[in-house]
């Protein structure tokens, strides 16, 4: 049995398709809290981090969308996983876009020797201002995680640096920009794109991304970003990239991942539900919760 705090980060500002911050809402309409109690763990709701203050964003940079929005909510997030880890509870962030794990990083990081981190997407979000093709702050928050970019963004929560790249994995990436796979390259950072999932199989990959983290972290963060999923599987994202991961093999992920025990904090992120189909995507994010907390089949 563990406790849960769920938290909504219902932020759209990271990216540039409206919607996106429902997704709180839509998971939570797709049982996400009945579904972890009947897994018997204890869970408490704390609803949704309160909107941006400022509304304007007219006179701010185009390589870096809405930056002081972000920098706001997530400075606030940071705050609250800190609380969160602090009393004792498991945090749950349902985003928002993925911009809002700069904060949940944040928040985790100072908790942990050596925290790492399983970075569960199509998606490397490693740019920065400098590199990134759309100025979408949701495609940087491991490069800020990292230290990386902006010092609005990577001083949240504290100036130091929140994650080594050495304990960082990367899984389902099918979509890297030139620059994202130099810096990969150059830091030396872990990933399983869908070229090793595919020849070796999700079983094996995963094993090893866990017998990865386990011998170098003491705390693991999982970032999971729905666009990870194939659109068939998680239509309902801002960026759908085809030729992704399966319902079945992202079930057999999270069930692996709650064998070894190893996560410690977990958001679940980018369902937005003006562009899903029936609330499928926010189902697939609530069935995947479920395996990572404990579901067994039979
Ligand atoms: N969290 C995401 N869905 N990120 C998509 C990022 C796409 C692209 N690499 C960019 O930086 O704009
Ligand atoms: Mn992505
Ligand atoms: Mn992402």
């Amino acid at each position: 049995m563990k406790h849960i705090s769920i938290l909504g980060a219902s932020m759209d500002l990271g990216q540039q398709r409206r919607g996106v911050d429902m997704g709180p809402s839509a998971i939570r309409y797709a049982g996400v809290v009945e579904r972890l109690q009947n897994l018997g763990h204890q869970v408490t709701d704390l609803g949704d981090l309160a909107p941006p203050l400022s509304a304007s964003n007219a006179s701010e940079s185009e390589s870096l969308r809405n930056l002081s929005q972000v920098v706001e909510v997530n400075t606030r997030l940071a705050k609250e996983i800190d609380d969160i880890i602090a009393s004792g509870s498991f945090p749950l962030t349902l985003g928002g876009d993925h911009s809002i794990a700069i904060g949940s990083v944040a928040g985790v990081s100072g908790h942990y020797k050596n925290p790492g981190v399983i970075w569960y997407d199509a998606h490397a979000d490693l740019n920065t201002s400098s590199t990134s093709p759309s100025g979408n702050i949701h495609g940087m928050p491991l490069a800020a995680a990292l230290g990386l970019g902006e010092e609005q963004l990577s001083h949240i929560g504290g100036s130091e640096a929140k994650l080594r790249p050495e304990n960082i994995v990367i899984f389902g990436a099918r979509a890297l920009d030139d620059r994202e796979k130099q810096l990969i390259k150059q830091l030396g950072i872990k990933v399983y794109t869908m070229h090793e999932i595919d020849r070796h199989g999700m079983s094996a990959m995963m094993a090893e991304a866990i017998a990865y983290l386990k011998e170098k972290t003491d705390g693991v963060h999982l970032s999971l970003d729905l666009d990870a999923l194939d659109p068939q599987h998680a239509p309902g994202v801002g960026t759908p990239v085809v030729g992704g991961l399966s319902y079945r093999e992202s079930h057999l992920a999270m069930e692996m991942l709650a064998e070894a025990e190893i996560i410690t904090s977990a958001d679940f992120v980018e369902v937005n539900p003006i562009l899903d189909e029936k609330n499928r995507t926010a189902k697939a994010a609530v069935d995947l919760i479920g395996s990572l907390f404990g579901e067994k089949l039979c």
